[in-house]
């Protein structure tokens, strides 16, 4: 954002335009989307109370009854936020007055996510003060590098950015308090490496057959089954990868479990494999393994990895797959190709990158660091799922709902990615389609979800999908 900044400034555009364009889209975006009711609005010290002056000017000129707080004397600001405080012709309260002063919204403009302590005083009294809240920037009390509130924060119903999302918008706890976020254009060209999932990233890229095409060009998925007592959660991701369109699915089995496994699939094909050599030897017409769901934590699971990462195919590595290396990573990383995809929740997460959750600023720079260790694409999954390869590319899910946090539902979304990387999507881009689909399927299903139901929704969400191409 700074170095987009300085160019555009280099450009001959001075700062106090850029803030005008910023305090203008915010008025905006209150008018627009709470069009009535009086306005509080609270300004702190630099850039974003300079927003809030602007904003508050702007808001007056349409009618609106706004009434502003600053918290600082007018005469002791300085800089841009001096020439915003001058556009406002009105009065001007201390934050004391704000406290108690009648209002329906309070607009904060105390500060943005560059915030280094936590807010004292007045301040953190306003913040939890409660009341409908839009903030500008971010509820300021959140620290933005880190995606965390630093101690007393506001609760926003609505936040408004500039120019691009910044990682407190989409990572918990953070986003948690920003409400509904708009992203406003201020003509700052912002190239970034962090973008939210949506179907507008890849939906001119969604597979779909066709005329000429036929089950043998649109790839094979094949999934290793776990033992005899353990063997549904590769059943969930093979599945899921048929419904989401590998044109052949098979589920590799050990002989102990093909009777159970075999007894319970159609479309899909089942084929024993006893050990890593039957394994490699299968493999050699895959386009794509899975493999961890249900697998077991033994010696076994570690040669089938190991072989699967010697075959062809690219891999789809979740689960048991990833917690078999717990004590040496290394072994697992050396053999990884850049294609390759790990699907880990926080605990196997934890498991192969230590603490790296802890000593990265954020969720997204640790699963970057993660990608850089193990050098190919990881998709961390959670509320805020983070997917990202090693070259910095990153994409936070956020569609996702709560009642996706049940048994099996992380071998779906393993068996989605898998099932579109078998027709020769990118990895960052199958994982990204995978975690939206996923999380499209959890919301219309809803409560009581299990995950048997995820599958069958993606008929209907594809078809929606494609509908919206034409
Ligand atoms: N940088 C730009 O070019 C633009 C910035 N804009 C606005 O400017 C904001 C950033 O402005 P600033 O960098 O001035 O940051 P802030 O507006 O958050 O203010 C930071 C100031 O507050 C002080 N401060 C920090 N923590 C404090 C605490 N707990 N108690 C009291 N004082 C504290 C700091 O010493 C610093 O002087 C953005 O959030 C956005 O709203 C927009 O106008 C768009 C353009
Ligand atoms: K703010």
């Amino acid at each position: 954002m700074q170095a987009a900044e300085q160019a555009v400034f280099a450009q001959g555009l001075d700062s106090f335009e850029l803030m005008q364009r910023a305090g203008d889209a915010v008025a905006e975006f209150v008018h627009a989307n709470w069009p009535e009711g009086s306005i509080q609005v609270l300004c702190g010290p630099g850039g974003n109370g300079g927003d809030g002056f602007v904003a508050a000017s702007k808001l007056a000129k349409l009618w609106r009854d706004v009434k502003v707080y600053s918290m600082v004397p007018v005469a002791e600001l300085t800089g841009d936020a001096a020439k915003a405080a001058a556009l406002w012709g009105g009065p001007v309260g201390t934050l004391e007055d704000a406290v108690e002063a009648p209002h329906d919204l309070v607009l904060d403009g105390l500060f943005g996510g560059g915030l280094s302590r936590p807010l004292e005083g007045t301040a953190a009294q306003l913040a939890q003060r409660g009341g409908r809240v839009i903030s500008i920037d971010v509820p300021s009390g959140i620290c933005g590098l880190r995606a965390k509130p630093l101690g007393p924060c506001f609760i926003a119903e609505g936040t408004i950015t500039f120019a691009a999302l910044r990682p407190a918008h989409v990572l918990r706890p953070a986003s948690a308090y920003c409400g509904n976020v708009f992203v406003a254009d201020i003509g700052v060209p912002v190239q970034t490496r962090l973008m939210e999932n949506s179907p507008m990233l890849w939906l001119r890229m969604l597979p779909q057959p066709g005329m000429a095409d036929h089950k043998h060009s649109r790839g094979h998925l094949k999934v290793l089954s776990g033992g005899i007592s353990s063997t549904g959660a590769a059943r969930l991701a093979v599945r899921a990868g048929l419904r989401i369109g590998a044109g052949l699915a098979t589920l590799l089995t050990p002989p102990s479990a093909l009777m159970v496994n075999a007894g319970q699939l159609t479309a899909v094909m089942v084929k024993a494999v006893d050990g890593a050599e039957e394994l490699a030897e299968a493999i050699q017409t895959a386009s794509v393994v899975i493999a961890g769901p249900g697998a077991g934590i033994t010696p076994a699971t570690r040669a089938n990895v190991e072989a699967i990462l010697n075959g062809p195919g690219r891999a789809v590595l979740d689960a048991d797959a990833l917690t078999v290396f717990e004590s040496q990573q290394d072994e697992l990383f050396k053999r990884l190709r850049p294609t390759d995809l790990l699907t880990p929740h926080i605990g196997e997460f934890n498991r192969l990158f230590g603490d790296l959750l802890e000593t990265a600023t954020n969720k997204v720079e640790a699963v970057r660091q993660a990608s850089v260790k193990a050098g190919c694409t990881v998709l961390l999954k959670g509320p805020d799922t983070v997917i990202a390869q090693p070259d910095g590319g990153a994409v936070v899910n956020i569609h996702a709902t709560r009642w996706l946090a049940t048994a099996g539902s992380g071998d779906v979304l393993a068996g989605f990615a898998g099932g579109l990387m078998a027709q020769g999507i990118d990895t960052l881009v199958a994982a990204s389609m995978a975690a939206w689909i996923h999380g499209e399927a959890g919301r219309r299903v809803g409560a009581g979800l299990i995950s048997e139901d995820l599958e069958r929704q993606v008929p209907d969400i594809l078809s929606a999908l494609h509908g919206e191409i034409g």
